[in-house]
């Protein structure tokens, strides 16, 4: 596995791969990898001939300055984690190699922007709309791996692919859980065991919902069953709880669209994490 640190040395390696006909699959992260990450490597490995993993802690996609002081950076150990699961190589920037200077660029993902995560972290997705399309630049990859967990990033990414037109093949992995159901996010590393106790109750509301659906009960009971839960655990704290067409994202009532699922943000202790659920 090679580390690279600058931009020139990430485009002088993609070009010796590129010359021999490579394929390069991109997988961006921000560290504190877990086995959700190992997984999009392992699909990367199967798919592309090169995968390429990068970690960098993108502070314009942080609404919440605490929360991107308080976010874990344990380099040492990615670095082993991904050289023995056979990353090809990893790209490690710094600060000033990805913004050297600031970046005043704004884009607009019309309503995805004002829903979900749009609407509670405002500017969240134009930062990652700016962090993405420079490793898109930078690496140039065939393919990029994504993860199912933060849907709304995945839609929002398919569109940025769009508009910018970028010749980029988009792959989308499960979510991979804990035993307890609990979607498995580099933030859990913050939850006390009471905490992780609790957490699990975002993945047995979405089940509990999944459930309710299917059986043909009405979305807006569901959604006040599943209000009153959160209401009743203290360490809990809902944001939003919504069910929505799982491409675009836009929120329905309408059991009857094809290709829902439910999307949800919530705080456990001062720790905020998402989760989502297909339905059909
Ligand atoms: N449990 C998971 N299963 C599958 N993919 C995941 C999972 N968690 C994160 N990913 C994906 O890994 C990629 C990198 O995400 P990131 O480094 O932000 O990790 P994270 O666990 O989502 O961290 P956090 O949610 O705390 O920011 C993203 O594409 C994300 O969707
Ligand atoms: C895609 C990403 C690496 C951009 O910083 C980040 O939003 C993430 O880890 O999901
Ligand atoms: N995994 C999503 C990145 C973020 O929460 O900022």
């Amino acid at each position: 596995m090679k580390i690279l640190r600058t931009r020139l040395e990430v485009s002088n390696a993609m070009r010796l791969e590129r010359s021999k006909n490579k394929t390069i699959g991109l997988v961006p992260t921000m560290g504190a990898l877990h086995n959700g990450h190992l997984r999009i490597i392992e699909k990367s490995k199967l798919y592309s001939d090169i995968t390429v993993a990068t970690i960098y802690v993108n502070p314009t996609q942080f609404n919440n300055s605490s929360d991107l002081d308080n976010y874990p950076r344990p380099w040492q150990t990615d670095l082993r984690l991904l050289e023995v699961s056979g990353v090809d190589y990893v790209f490690l920037p710094t600060d000033g190699e990805m913004y050297p200077q600031k970046v005043e660029l704004k884009f607009d993902f019309g309503h995805l922007e004002t829903i979900l995560e749009g609407k509670f972290r405002p500017g969240h997705f134009n930062g990652v709309g700016i962090i993405v399309s420079k490793l898109f630049n930078i690496i140039q990859p065939d393919h990029s791996y994504f993860g199912q967990k933060d849907l709304q990033q995945l839609a929002v990414i398919r569109r940025l692919v769009k508009d910018l037109s970028y010749n980029i093949e988009l792959i989308k992995v499960p979510t991979i859980r804990e035993q307890s159901g609990l979607a498995m996010s580099s933030r859990n590393v913050r939850l006390n065991e009471e905490e992780r106790r609790t957490a699990s109750i975002l993945y047995t509301c979405l089940t509990y919902a999944k459930d309710e659906l299917l059986k043909g009960q009405d979305w807006l009971v569901v959604k006040e069953k599943v209000t009153a839960i959160f209401m009743k655990e203290p360490l809990s704290n809902l944001e939003y709880f919504e069910l929505v067409k799982s491409d675009t994202l836009e929120m329905t009532s309408d059991l009857q669209v094809e290709g829902l699922a439910i999307c949800t943000a919530a705080y456990i202790g001062d720790v905020r994490l998402i989760d989502n659920m297909i339905i059909n």
